[in-house]
């Protein structure tokens, strides 16, 4: 696990921007897996920014995304496929054809989760994969649970992410109460990790997913067993891991 400290959001999100632009520039048809959260929004920014540059060419990319609020239509600003579009998509020479985000709409969750890992696999799998970090240690939308769950899969949001996530909501009860998310086996299936963190809220949740003891109550603490893990976290975020 490779930790880079940066003195704050911005610079995390250039180094972030940095490293998928690499890989973009080393494999122009890599598959990207994206996340969404505020977190990653300055990373998507820089991008764009490249791209307008001329220093990124994302004609050829793939993507597959992490998850989706379920029954979250396409066009409902909260839905996670409009984010993408809106901060990514919508900006860079990325084919419409080569984007994925769970289909929040399908009401047959069994089948949608089967598809969507299916599809990931015959792409190949993810080259790199970039994830945040919830404040209860999920990634994707991976919550805190018993065990680790393996593929894509339908889940019920806890309370503290419906608490978290309400910001972007008229309320709480407008926050949809279940998600489709790849699994933890999907993710620790890519390549290559790349989480961004931010903020002194996450230290405690930091220090805790990697440095504390694997465990599914803090999903991302699996990620110690992938053997290509990148953080890139400013100085807040790292605040209380030990040195
Ligand atoms: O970046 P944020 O907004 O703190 O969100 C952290 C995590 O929570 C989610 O937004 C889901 O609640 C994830 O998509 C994200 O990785």
């Amino acid at each position: 696990m490779k930790i880079y400290e940066t003195k704050d959001y911005q610079e995390m999100s250039r180094q972030a921007a940095n490293i998928l632009s690499a890989q973009v520039i080393l494999k122009p048809d890599c598959v990207l897996g994206l996340a969404t959260g505020s977190t990653p929004i300055g990373t998507y920014d820089q991008l764009v920014d490249w791209y307008n540059k001329g220093d990124v060419d994302f004609s050829q990319v793939r993507t597959v995304n992490l998850d989706e609020y379920r029954g979250l239509t396409r066009d409902n600003d909260q839905s996670y496929y409009y984010f993408m579009h809106k901060h990514l998509f919508d900006r860079v020479n990325i084919k419409l054809e080569n984007t994925n985000v769970p289909d929040g709409t399908q009401e047959d969750a069994e089948k949608e989760c089967a598809r969507y890992e299916a599809l990931i696999e015959s792409m190949g799998g993810v080259d790199i994969q970039l994830l945040g970090l919830g404040h209860n240690g999920h990634i994707g939308f991976n919550e805190p649970a018993a065990d680790f769950a393996v593929t894509t899969h339908c889940v019920d949001l806890t309370e503290s992410t419906i608490e978290a996530n309400k910001r972007f909501f008229e309320s709480a009860d407008d926050v949809p109460r279940q998600a489709y998310t790849m699994g933890i086996g999907t993710i620790m299936k890519a390549k290559k990790i790349l989480l961004v963190v931010n903020g002194e809220g996450k230290a405690d949740i930091v220090a805790k997913a990697f440095f504390g003891p694997v465990t599914p109550e803090v999903p991302a603490s699996i990620l110690q067993l992938h053997r290509d893990v990148t953080i890139v976290a400013d100085k807040a975020a790292l605040s209380k891991i030990p040195r």
